[in-house]
């Protein structure tokens, strides 16, 4: 994991949100959660998208797996189809690849596997239809969009992906550096306002003193409230 990653990997997903806020660039993406794994996961985008096929046209599983670089987070553009695109054979070869993570716009399916394996993955949720003859495999390491609901993200290659239990952030790989110092920041006015309160201060006292609302003042791009 490199300087950044590691940083960020202190942190939740809220403090690298706010961060993001701060710097007028949605982050958040909306409409899958953690399916397996524990614990906060970060690394560059390795991205794939698939696109469907007609019936009766034979489309084979996708062989992108054994190319991911180690560390990486797998990002598939999946556009919510009701077929899946990961399952525990992709998973146990993303273990011994040591990749960070897979996060699937769309399903994902051997779910109490990759459980077992302990391996994290985000996805819209658990379905066992296969992909194989439905999808295929349309390109790699291309910027995708991905996201539910018309809440929509572009996510490019080597841009940081961040996770845990309460979802996921894109980092763009232009901002990483901003967005860690500013993380870093917002980090410790929340362990400033959490000290006061602990020692009596009230809540609304403590966030007045550190600033806790001021957070949104650049809150004018993205993300549906
Ligand atoms: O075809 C899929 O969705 C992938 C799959 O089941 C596996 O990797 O075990
Ligand atoms: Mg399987």
């Amino acid at each position: 994991m490199n300087a950044p990653s590691a940083v960020l990997a202190r942190h939740g997903t809220a403090a690298v949100s706010d961060a993001l806020d701060l710097a007028g660039t949605p982050g958040g993406l909306w409409g899958l959660s953690r399916q397996s794994g524990a614990g906060m996961v970060v690394g560059p985008a390795f991205t794939v998208r698939f696109e469907a096929v007609d019936p009766g046209v034979r489309a084979p599983a996708a062989d992108f797996i054994d190319d991911v670089p180690p560390g990486s987070v797998v990002v598939i553009a999946n556009e919510g189809r009701h077929c899946t695109v990961w399952g525990d054979i992709l998973a146990e070869v993303a273990v011994a690849r040591q990749l960070a993570g897979t996060v699937v716009d769309g399903y994902c399916r051997d779910l109490d596997g990759i459980r077992e394996l302990g391996y994290p993955v985000w996805a819209r949720g658990a379905f066992m239809r296969s992909g194989k003859n439905r999808v295929r495999m349309a390109a790699v390491q291309e910027p995708v969009t991905v996201g539910a609901d018309g809440d929509q993200l572009t996510v490019r290659p080597g841009d940081l992906v961040a996770a845990d239990g309460s979802g996921i952030v894109i980092v763009p790989a232009d901002l990483v550096d901003e967005v860690v110092e500013t993380v870093t920041r917002v980090a410790a006015m929340e362990q400033q306002v959490l000290a006061d309160v602990r020692t009596g201060t009230p809540l609304r006292t403590a966030r007045v003193t550190h600033g806790y609302n001021d957070i949104a003042r650049r809150l004018t791009v993205g993300g549906s409230p």
